[in-house]
């Protein structure tokens, strides 16, 4: 993954770029564990509610029951659980450092009714002091900078309490 961050993730920029706009080596990893309960009424509730994550990138992998849904095509759509894969989300940092040309990945999380789910994502993030905006390599008189260059730390403040950024 870091290795696709160095290539530039197809956006035509040079080698490290994107790397080196998260903080390069200091890009932090925090390992997060959900377990979901199975639920009596799954059509009621939702493990997680739709977000995005505030991350670069998140890495995940899940156990075997089925839960993860992502918002596409106006519609969510089950993922499906593939042995020994790990599902790769495109966080906010992303969207904002390539100026929109990537979405961060609206998604949630249903219940099962009998089974206990379980999944443990990584995120990946730049450092807190990390100031990040639009790439500049990506921005023109025609494709104006379309989000804020905020430090991560002060992002990271207003998503969780719900602040405009
Ligand atoms: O449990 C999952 O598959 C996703 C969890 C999630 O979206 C999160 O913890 O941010
Ligand atoms: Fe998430």
């Amino acid at each position: 993954m870091l290795m696709t961050l160095s290539r530039g993730l197809g956006l035509g920029l040079g080698d490290h770029v994107l790397k080196e706009a998260l903080g390069g080596d200091g890009l932090e990893q925090l390992l997060k564990i959900n377990y979901y309960p199975p639920c009596p009424r799954p059509d009621l509730a939702l493990g997680v509610v739709a977000h995005t994550d505030m991350s670069a990138i998140t890495i995940l992998v899940p156990n075997h029951v089925p839960g993860l849904q992502v918002f596409k095509d106006e519609r969510w759509i089950d993922v499906n659980y593939v042995p020994d894969a790990v599902i790769v989300h495109i966080g906010d940092q992303i969207e904002i450092l390539s100026n929109g040309i990537y979405k961060s990945v609206l998604h949630r999380t249903t219940v099962n009714k009998e089974k206990v789910r379980m999944s443990w994502p990584v995120f990946c993030s730049p450092p807190g002091e990390m100031v990040i905006g639009p790439l500049q390599q990506l921005v023109s008189d025609e494709s104006p900078p379309k989000y804020k260059a905020k430090k991560y730390k002060d992002y990271a403040y207003c998503k969780l309490n719900k602040l405009p950024q």
